[in-house]
């Protein structure tokens, strides 16, 4: 769904874009700026129940990923590295995201339930992510999904930020929410890629290398 906002936000960010690449900043040296915000922010702020000034910081970092390809395209300097670096360099993020989660409903915020439900959500996100790159590693298209990463991004950040708030019911709504449509999200993919993969004809974006 929010697939759709991607050319608005890449057109807002190309001005920025410019900029930085003018001043000789690199894509990978936001893309890492970037990953390593989130990675240490989510660490140190989940986990010691800072869930509001946590969300804050953390979406200020993950806006970056949206920038570094923004700068990549302003400097004409888009490169197959650039974009594994960047897809990779998501999964840490997420993944400290949802474990700096854990660590708080384990430890001070004494809920092992909704520890198990990040722990889901953490391990449902890596499949949606993994069937993906795996489908396209194969030749098959995988761009579909009620939950891709924005999206959950989202739903986690306004949940825990919310809930970080004292506003009652969001932070467990949400995170139910998330493991519902990760779920979801894994079972589109594989449809879709059993479909594309067992088709005869191959379908716009698939590129057939096996
Ligand atoms: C009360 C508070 C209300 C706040 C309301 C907020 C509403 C927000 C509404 C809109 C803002 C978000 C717009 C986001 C638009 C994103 C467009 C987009 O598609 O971005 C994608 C881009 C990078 O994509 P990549 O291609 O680089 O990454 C791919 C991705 O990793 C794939 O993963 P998969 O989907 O498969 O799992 C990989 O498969 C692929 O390989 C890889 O290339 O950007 C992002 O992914 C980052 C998007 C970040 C959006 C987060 C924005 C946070 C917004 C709001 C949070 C608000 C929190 C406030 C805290 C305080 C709350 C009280
Ligand atoms: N270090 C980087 C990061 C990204 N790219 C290119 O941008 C695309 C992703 O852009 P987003 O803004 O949507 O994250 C990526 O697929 C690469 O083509 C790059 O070259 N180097
Ligand atoms: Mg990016
Ligand atoms: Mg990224």
């Amino acid at each position: 769904m929010l697939r759709y906002l991607r050319p608005l936000f890449s057109r807002l960010l190309l001005p920025l874009g410019r900029l930085l690449a003018k001043l000789g900043i690199t894509p990978s040296t936001v893309t890492l700026v970037g990953a390593l915000g989130v990675v240490v922010s989510a660490l140190v702020f989940y986990p010691l129940g800072e869930l509001f000034a946590g969300s804050a910081v953390i979406t200020g970092f993950v806006l970056l990923d949206m920038l570094d390809g923004a700068v990549a395209r302003a400097s004409d300097n888009t490169t197959k590295w650039g974009a594994f670096l960047d897809s990779t360099l998501d999964r840490l993020s997420d993944a400290a995201i949802l474990s700096g989660l854990m660590l708080w409903f384990f430890g001070g915020g004494e809920n092992p339930t909704l520890g198990y439900v990040s722990l889901f959500c953490l391990v449902a996100g890596f499949g949606v992510s993994y069937i993906k790159a795996r489908a396209e590693a194969l030749g098959a298209n995988c761009d579909v999904g009620i939950a891709e990463r924005a999206e959950r991004l989202v739903i986690l950040l306004v949940a825990a930020g919310l809930g970080g708030l004292d506003v009652p019911y969001v932070l467990p709504a949400g995170l139910w929410i998330l493991a519902l449509l990760s779920g979801i999200t894994v079972v589109q993919r594989l449809i879709e890629t059993r479909n594309r993969l067992t088709r005869p004809r191959r379908t716009a974006g698939d590129t057939g290398s096996v």
